[in-house]
C-alpha cells in the first residue's frame, strides 16, 4: 500500500463535561512523512491516534486518509504501547492475522525484517519484552505498511533495548517510506526517527511548535541530533 496523506480537523473532541481535547484543530500531514506528537501526560495523543485509526469516531469533524473518511479508510497498522498479541497464538499465527491474504512466506518475511527469523513459531510467552515488541512492530506491517500509527513503541523498554527499536524502527521507515504518526514522551524519539515534531499543549491542545527536521535519518549524527535538541528546548 502507498503512503497516504493525512488531513486532521477536528471542529470538536470532547469527553464528557469540562473543556474539550480539541477544538478547531487542524493537522495535515504529506505522503511519506514521519510525524512525532510529543506533549503532556494527558493532552489527547493517544485518543487522537484513535480516531486517525478510525477507532474513536465520537467527534465532530473529519479526519481523511487519501480524501476518505478514516472510519472508512483502511485502518493503519497500529502499535500500543504494549504488546498486545493473542497469547494462545504463535508470532507468526499473531502477524498473519492482521492481514488474511498475507500467507506464511509473508509472515515468516516480515518476521525477519524485526530481527525474529525463525521464532515464528514461538508463543508470546516464549519471547522476551523486546521481542514481542519487534512482533507487534511485523503486526503494523502486515496490517497496513504505508501509514503506521505507533503509541510510545518503546515505552517500558530498557533503555538498550529501547534504544535497538528506535534502530529497527527508522531502517523500516527508510527502507518502505510509510506515513508514520508516533506518539512519543521521549525527544530522542522524535530527533531521531521523526521529519517533522508536533509540539502539543493547552486544553484544548493546540500546535505549540511545529518544527521540520531536514537531515536524513540515516545522516544525523549527534552534531545534528544535538541542534534537534536543542531547537526543542528552547
Ligand atoms: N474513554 C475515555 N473516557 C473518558 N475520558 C477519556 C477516555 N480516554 C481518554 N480520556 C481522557 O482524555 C484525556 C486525554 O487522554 P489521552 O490518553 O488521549 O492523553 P495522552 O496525551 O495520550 O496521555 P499520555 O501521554 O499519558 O498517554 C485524559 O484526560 C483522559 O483521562
Amino acid at each position: 500500500m502507498a503512503a497516504p496523506s493525512l488531513n486532521i480537523a477536528v471542529t470538536e473532541k470532547r469527553f464528557g463535561v469540562g473543556a474539550p481535547l480539541f477544538a478547531d484543530f487542524n493537522l495535515s500531514i504529506e505522503p511519506g512523512t514521519v510525524v512525532a506528537l510529543l506533549g503532556p501526560s494527558g493532552i489527547g495523543k493517544s485518543s487522537l491516534l484513535r480516531m486517525v485509526a478510525g477507532i474513536d469516531r465520537a467527534f465532530s469533524g473529519s479526519i481523511a486518509i487519501d480524501a476518505v473518511a478514516a472510519a472508512q479508510a483502511p485502518a493503519p497498522g497500529f502499535v500500543f504501547q504494549d504488546a498486545r498479541l493473542l497469547p494462545w497464538l504463535t508470532a507468526l499465527e499473531n502477524v498473519r492475522l492482521a492481514n488474511r491474504d498475507l500467507d506464511q512466506a509473508g509472515a515468516e518475511n516480515l518476521l525477519s525484517q524485526v530481527g525474529l527469523a525463525g521464532r515464528g513459531g514461538d508463543f508470546p510467552h516464549q519471547l522476551s519484552g523486546g521481542m514481542q515488541r519487534r512482533v507487534s512492530l511485523a503486526r503494523a506491517l502486515a496490517a497496513n505498511p504505508g501509514l503506521l500509527v505507533l503509541d510510545e513503541p518503546f515505552v517500558s523498554l530498557d533503555a538498550a533495548l529501547a534504544a535497538e527499536m528506535r534502530t529497527l524502527l527508522a531502517e523500516t521507515i527508510d527502507a518502505r517510506r510509510p506515513t508514520v504518526l508516533l506518539v512519543t514522551h521521549n525527544v530522542e524519539d522524535g530527533v531521531r526517527l521523526a521529519d517533522r515534531i508536533i509540539l502539543l499543549a493547552g486544553r484544548p491542545a493546540q500546535i505549540a511548535a511545529d518544527v521540520a527536521l531536514d537531515t536524513p535519518r540515516s545522516e544525523r549524527n549527534e552534531a545534528v541530533l544535538d541542534a534537534y535538541r536543542a531547537r526543542l528546548m528552547a
